[in-house]
């Protein structure tokens, strides 16, 4: 921890997607130096499409399912021409705008990835880089903090075990990570795993092409639609009024979904095992159309393959061409040793799900997964750790940091379905204000 007078040491962001591109701009701002580290050529992550950096999972179709102003960054408000879901094309046009404004690009070393964050003996940590494409040595640079901003949405999780006799399907299974447009799908039969947004999002697109689309799931989920009543659903479920005790936000929802849509059963969904809010939302406009028209088939989970038959757990088996499992992801950290910091089943113990409270110096960007939208949280936490280098405000000894991520993990486990999936969530408004009191308590008299 820096004290008030010093000049900050100098800090190394990981990562030039949605998060590290904010952290760049905000520890810019604060005066404090620091590297920026990108594997592609290009910044936006996740949302550049056919991104260089060889690990973005957009598809051709997706558009963000948090509206634009869920999304902006409080510093740099998207324009109001774009619509109210952009594409990812407007995402990594309004990123290459941000990093233009604030004059950020000089400052990224594109084409570089860190291979390697270890702490180093005296303190700070020893950050070794390698330059993609280019025939030349692995760079060992010393730092003071480093800010991990390698996002938690591009290490695909498979189904774990993989599925009895999945080793026999003479067919293609693919995560939905690899997949980008619908051509792939055309006349075949098709069965998607998993009921998050980018098993509807699949499956919707698959149902215009294939000749079936399944869609199976281990549970049910209710079904958020993006528009509700004239409006980007975000707008309502963001609005003060909306913002009470959890339990009347539940009741609120669900009475909201009720009179828009009715029962995802009506829709030959199975009734969700938890009442809404109590899952990651999945949210689209197209499912419950697509199953409407007949055109998506609902299954439970897979059992197993028998060569190209895929049997569900009720029973029944459909012959199928292609296997899509939208499964989920791994919040992986390939560049730190296991000892330095474990993401097990996607579980980190983190500070507010940014300090590690073992290992000074080392913080994390955008590792949540909100009811909301990442980018402008990531930038609460960018203004946490600006003002913890400039020394304007102090973290709490480790021992309040671990109960604090104790209570965290409790609370998680009382709000949300057990899964891999709900190891990192928050809620937008709490989380954002959390922070901010965060930032007003330890503040430096
Ligand atoms: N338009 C957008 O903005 C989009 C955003 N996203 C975001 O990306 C993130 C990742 O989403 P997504 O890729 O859908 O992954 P998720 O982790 O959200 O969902 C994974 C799904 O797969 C199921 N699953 C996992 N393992 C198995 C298994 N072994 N057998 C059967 N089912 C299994 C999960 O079930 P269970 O719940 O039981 O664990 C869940 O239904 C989310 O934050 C999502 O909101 C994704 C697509 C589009």
């Amino acid at each position: 921890m820096s004290p008030a007078s010093s000049r900050p040491g100098r800090a190394c962001i990981i990562g030039a997607g949605s998060s590290g591109i904010i952290a760049a701009q905000v520890l810019d701002a604060a005066g404090v130096p620091f590297d920026c580290f990108e594997m592609g050529s290009e910044v936006g992550g996740n949302w550049r499409y056919d991104n260089d950096n060889g690990v973005s999972s957009a598809y051709r179709s997706l558009h963000i399912n948090t509206s634009r102003q869920a999304m902006e960054y409080a510093a740099y408000p998207m324009p109001e021409s774009l619509p109210d879901y952009p594409s990812h094309w407007q995402i990594a046009a309004y990123f290459d705008d941000f990093v233009d404004h604030f004059g950020l690009r000089e400052k990224i070393t594109f084409r570089t990835e860190v291979v390697k964050v270890a702490p180093a003996d005296g303190g700070g940590y020893d950050v070794t880089v390698r330059r993609i494409g280019k025939r030349s040595e692995p760079e060992t640079r010393h730092y003071e903090h480093v800010l991990v901003a390698n996002g938690h949405h591009w290490d695909p999780r498979w189904p774990e075990p993989s599925f009895p006799g999945a080793e026999t399907f003479p067919g293609v299974q693919q995560h939905a990570h690899y997949y980008r447009t619908p051509d792939e799908l055309a006349g075949k039969r098709v069965v998607v795993l998993g009921i998050g947004n980018s098993a509807t999002d699949i499956a919707v697109e698959s149902s215009r092409v294939a000749k079936e689309t399944y869609l199976a799931m281990r549970r049910g989920a209710h079904i958020v639609p993006k528009f509700m009543f004239g409006m980007p659903t975000d707008h309502l479920t963001d609005s003060p009024l909306a913002r009470g005790p959890l339990f009347l936000q539940k009741l609120g929802m669900a009475a909201m979904l009720r009179i828009a849509q009715g029962r995802v059963t009506d829709y030959g969904l199975p009734e969700p095992d938890h009442k809404v809010l109590e899952a990651h939302p999945t949210v689209s406009d197209d499912l419950l159309t697509r199953l409407g028209h007949g055109d998506i088939t609902v299954k439970p989970n897979i059992d197993r393959f028998e060569g190209s038959k895929v049997f569900f757990t009720d029973g029944s088996a459909v012959e199928a061409d292609v296997v899509v499992y939208c499964t989920g992801y791994k919040v992986s950290f390939p560049f730190l040793g296991d000892d330095v910091v474990h993401a097990e089943d996607n579980h980190v113990d983190l500070y507010r799900r940014v300090v590690s409270p073992d290992h000074p110096g080392l913080y994390f960007i955008g590792l949540i997964q909100p009811i909301g939208a990442v980018m402008p949280l990531a930038e609460e936490q960018a203004h946490w750790v600006a003002e913890v280098l400039t020394g304007r405000v102090e973290l709490p000894p480790p021992a309040e940091m671990r109960a604090q991520i104790a209570s965290y993990d409790e609370a998680l486990r009382k709000r949300y379905v057990a899964s891999k999936r709900h190891t990192i969530q928050v809620d937008a408004h709490k989380y954002r204000a959390e922070l901010r009191r965060e930032r007003k308590e330890h503040a430096r008299r």
